[in-house]
């Protein structure tokens, strides 16, 4: 009986979810953004920061919900319950995030300091008070290939963004940048730049992924945080990939607009899933493009291991 009713509720859930329409956009300074976003986009360059703010940020689908579990668990001193006290998005505001019933720049307005505060604007978006006050920046960043096919499917599964069409269609668009929050290339490469004259800690997704206990005491250290090695184990331990998966705080499992039958936010979590999808034409392909675009920076990233 009990499970009968669960499926009903699941059913009624894809239902609704299959009439939501897609996900509106519009630009601001040619950086393709959602339609909620820029309708209050003044709301949002002129938000006001304050110099104990923390900022994670990065372009979608990087590792931004890994890395954010390693802050709040950092700052809670690798307490589980306190980091189990809220989903993640309550936890730490989505900046430019505007739903039906608020907006992360109002959430971000009512919470107490220090604040750590989400976003995945590209540099030159960000709301210039961020800068003025100095606030410290983690950037985490993960390889293009990687990071495509993790925002294909997200975008299948999440009505807030557009319908990224089949996958052939989606990698033209994903190279022309054409996409939420705009091109991978200027994103990684223009916070890349920025770290040169703010306090800004580049993380890589790749090296997550190789030695999660070096990068977690690097993230600690940003943080001026002293944590004893056994702690450090716990995080280690309470961030990785399977046991995120299971935790109900870190998979916006409330989200009226995400699909996770269609794709769990906690998909793979690999190095190279890119080689189940590419074609070896579309492998060429990306990367003629991608030489032509990372010619003119010192960044580069691990593809597969
Ligand atoms: N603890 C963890 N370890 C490794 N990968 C993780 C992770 N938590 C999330 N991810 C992966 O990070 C991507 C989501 O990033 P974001 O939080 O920026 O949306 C997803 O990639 P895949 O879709 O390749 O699985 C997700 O599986
Ligand atoms: C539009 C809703 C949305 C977009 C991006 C999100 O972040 S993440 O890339 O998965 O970190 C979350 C929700």
């Amino acid at each position: 009986m009990e499970t009968m009713a669960k499926d009903k509720v699941e059913e009624t859930r894809e239902l609704d979810w299959a009439l939501l329409p897609p996900g509106e956009v519009s630009q601001v300074d040619g950086i393709m953004l959602e339609k909620n976003t820029c309708n209050i986009w003044d709301k949002v360059w002129n938000f006001q920061a304050k110099p104990d703010d923390l900022v994670i940020a990065s372009y979608p689908k990087a590792g931004t919900t890994w890395t954010q579990e390693i802050v709040d668990l950092i700052q809670n001193d690798g307490d589980i319950k306190k980091s189990r006290r809220a989903p993640i998005q309550l936890r730490q505001p989505f900046l430019e995030w505007v739903k039906p019933t608020c907006s992360g720049i109002d959430q971000a307005n009512a919470m107490p300091s220090p604040r750590t505060l989400k976003t995945h604007l590209p540099v030159q978006l960000l709301p210039p008070s961020f800068w003025e006050k100095n606030c410290k920046i983690i950037y985490v960043a993960r390889n293009a290939k990687d990071n495509m096919v993790s925002y294909y499917y997200f975008q299948r599964m999440n009505k807030g963004l557009p319908d990224p069409g089949s996958w052939d269609e989606y990698f033209e668009t994903f190279l022309a940048g054409k996409v939420v929050w705009g091109s991978w290339y200027d994103h990684v490469k223009g916070w890349w730049r920025k770290k040169d004259s703010h306090p800004i800690l580049y993380l890589f997704y790749e090296e997550m992924m190789k030695d999660p206990k070096r990068e977690i005491r690097k993230v600690m250290e940003f943080l001026g945080k002293d944590l004893k090695e056994e702690i450090l184990d716990k995080i280690v331990y309470n961030t990785s990939f399977d046991v995120m998966k299971k935790n109900p705080m870190t998979n916006y499992i409330n989200e009226v607009r995400m699909n996770h039958n269609l794709s769990p936010f906690m998909r793979k979590g690999v190095i190279g899933d890119w080689k189940n999808q590419f074609t070896e034409t579309q492998n060429k392909r990306f990367n003629e493009d991608y030489e032509k675009n990372m010619a003119d920076t010192s960044l580069s990233f691990c593809m597969e291991l």
